[in-house]
């Protein structure tokens, strides 16, 4: 055998240094000649060498978002860095439409997010197909979501809420006014339980501070988006992962990646923690169906009337080829609790901190609702119809929601060239021109901007920064342009993928809020809040992790 001696192994490794060099150089040299298509359009410059990813994803992005459409158009270039494309960043009413409603079969979910749902759920629910099975899916979910169905849960709304309204009277109890309280451990507390018993037909005991399963259960779920955001890295290669067999490589692949990686392990024990225990009530409901039919489920929590016992109804009553598999009904139950818990707690918090710092707008909101109730026998709860007719707190809840809105921005891919229309122009940057189409290239990762379409002061004029509930007082002036399905604003998005639960989201909004704002009185801290950028939004206090504290006082 031979051995390399020292003075050989030199000049084997300046060459393999010299190769890799020269890899890297040709790569870079490929990337820099590549045809960049959207070299004429306005955009920002990236903070890095990586490009607009991390400038993006940053959690104090908010503000470069909200940027974008004031300072560079509603269509502007997201710039690649060393490696990668460049992208899209898309707030234009005419190009939202093509995307989401006209030509919508081109831009599915992108597949890192697509990738990053299914491994959360544990398989292809809602979130991560697309087309025939994607429309096949959304009968049954919005099915579950009609009006009708929704305003059949607003006992349980009210069940839960008075839980919330107990325990914060017992934590206030006996202490003076203005107590300090994180005001987020309650409001998670109360969607949990809210989308588990109206959504699943199940009881985290959310109240309960020695509920091991809420903690188990309450950790998992309100960690695994905030820890996924910092797994951005890995995201491209989700999908392909999910579905790769033989199913153990997945796993020891999977395993792998976890043990350097404190994010990647924390991650998967949340998605551990969450998925046996839709498995457990699955199986408890088809017992029940294979036992006793679809009456069987009236036997259950909740009645039957929990979203989940309707669309597995549904399913059982369906023809062969329309049923969903064991699996898929598994991540739909995934998709409705991950999307009814937190973004209603962020958005929740985020409207009482709000009135806690404008007395004037809190004691107006009171009156209405006092004025309402007094309207009412003692001890009868408004109804969803009353609820929703009370026109200041609607036109404030419609504000927060354009302002504030909880998921900042979606994520697309598209699927082949597509020629979109445009409201407002892009001005070429290389020629001065003026152009109202743009071509959308094959591959090219799309951002439709949320709450930057929804702030732009095109769209709703110079007041758009302002928080003014007054604007809609008088709908008549809001004819935004904007193709969103809930008053013109893009916070539920539209089309296709448009968000199946906004109709029992504003009834748990307007509910709970109902209740909290007759209660108790709120005002602010000192500590300001940070609302750090996620897949969703969270509250931060400097060095304190996640909260939303405000002083509270029973009334
Ligand atoms: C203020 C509260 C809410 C906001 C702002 C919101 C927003 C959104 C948005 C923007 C999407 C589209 C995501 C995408 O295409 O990538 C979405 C999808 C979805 N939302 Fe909501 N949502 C809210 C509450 C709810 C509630 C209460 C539920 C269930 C009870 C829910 C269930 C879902 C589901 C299942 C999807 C996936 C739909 C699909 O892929 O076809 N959401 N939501």
């Amino acid at each position: 055998m031979t051995f390399l001696s020292r003075d050989s192994l030199s000049p084997v490794i300046t060459t393999a240094c010299a190769l890799i060099l020269v890899a890297v150089a040709a790569s870079w040299f490929k990337h820099s000649v590549k045809k960049k298509p959207y070299a004429y359009i306005p955009g920002p410059n990236p903070s890095s060498a990586i490009g607009y990813l991390l400038d993006l994803h940053s959690p104090d992005a908010l503000d470069w978002h909200l940027n974008i459409p004031e300072e560079f158009g509603h269509v502007a270039r997201l710039k690649a860095g060393l490696i990668g494309d460049d992208a899209l960043y898309i707030t234009d009413p005419a190009a939202l439409n093509s995307i989401l409603i006209r030509q919508q079969a081109w831009f599915p979910e992108s597949t890192e997010f697509a990738g990053l749902f299914g491994v959360i759920h544990c398989g292809d629910g809602v979130a991560s197909v697309q087309g025939r099975e994607h429309r096949k899916q959304r009968k049954y979910l919005d099915a579950s979501f009609t009006p009708s169905r929704v305003s059949k849960l607003t006992p349980i709304f009210y069940k839960v809420t008075r839980q919330l309204q107990s325990k914060l009277t017992a934590a206030l109890a006996g202490r003076p006014p203005g107590q300090i309280v994180n005001i987020h451990d309650y409001l998670t507390r109360t969607t949990l339980e809210i989308i588990g018993t109206a959504g699943i037909g199940h009881t985290f005991n959310s109240f309960d501070n020695k509920s091991a399963a809420f903690d188990e259960f309450h950790g998992a779920i309100t960690s695994v988006l905030p820890l996924a955001s910092r797994l951005f890295l890995v995201m491209p290669f989700l999908d392909s992962w999910r579905k790769m067999r033989p199913v153990w490589l997945r796993r020891a692949l999977a395993s792998i990646a976890a043990v350097p990686w404190p994010a990647a392990r924390k991650f998967k024990a949340a998605v551990e923690a969450m998925h046996p225990v839709y498995v457990m009530l699955y199986n408890s409901r088809k017992k029940a169906m294979e036992e006793g039919g679809s009456a069987a489920l009236a036997e259950t929590a909740a009645g039957g009337k929990d979203l989940i016992s309707t669309m597995i109804q549904a399913n059982w009553d369906a023809n062969e080829e329309d049923k969903m598999s064991d699996d898929v009904v598994l991540a739909n139950m995934g998709s409705i609790v991950h999307g009814g818990q937190e973004t209603l707690s962020t958005f929740l918090a985020r409207f009482l901190s709000l009135v806690a710092a404008d007395t004037e707008l809190q004691h107006k909101l009171r009156a209405e609702l006092q004025g309402a109730k007094d309207k009412k026998r003692p001890g009868e709860d408004l109804d969803c119809n009353e609820l929703e007719k009370l026109p200041l707190l609607d036109a404030v809840v419609r504000e927060m929601l354009r302002m504030y809105a909880p998921v900042p921005f979606v994520w697309r891919q598209t699927k082949k060239d597509v020629m979109v229309p445009l409201t407002y122009p892009i001005r070429s940057t290389i020629t001065g021109e003026e152009t109202n189409q743009l071509l959308i290239n094959e591959g090219t990762a799309v951002y439709l901007g949320i709450s930057a379409a929804n702030r732009s002061t095109a769209i709703w004029g110079p007041d758009a920064a302002e928080f003014k509930p007054e604007r809609w007082l008088n709908r008549a002036q809001n004819n935004s342009k904007l193709p969103g399905a809930y008053s013109g604003m893009m916070t539920f998005l539209s089309g296709a993928k448009v968000c199946p639960g906004r109709t029992f989201a504003i009834l748990e909004i307007k509910l709970v809020l109902s209740v909290l704002l007759v209660d108790f009185s709120f005002e602010p801290t000192l500590d300001p809040i940070h609302w750090n950028m996620g897949i969703t939004l969270e509250p931060r206090i400097r060095g304190e992790g996640i909260q939303a504290p405000v002083r509270v006082t029973a009334l």
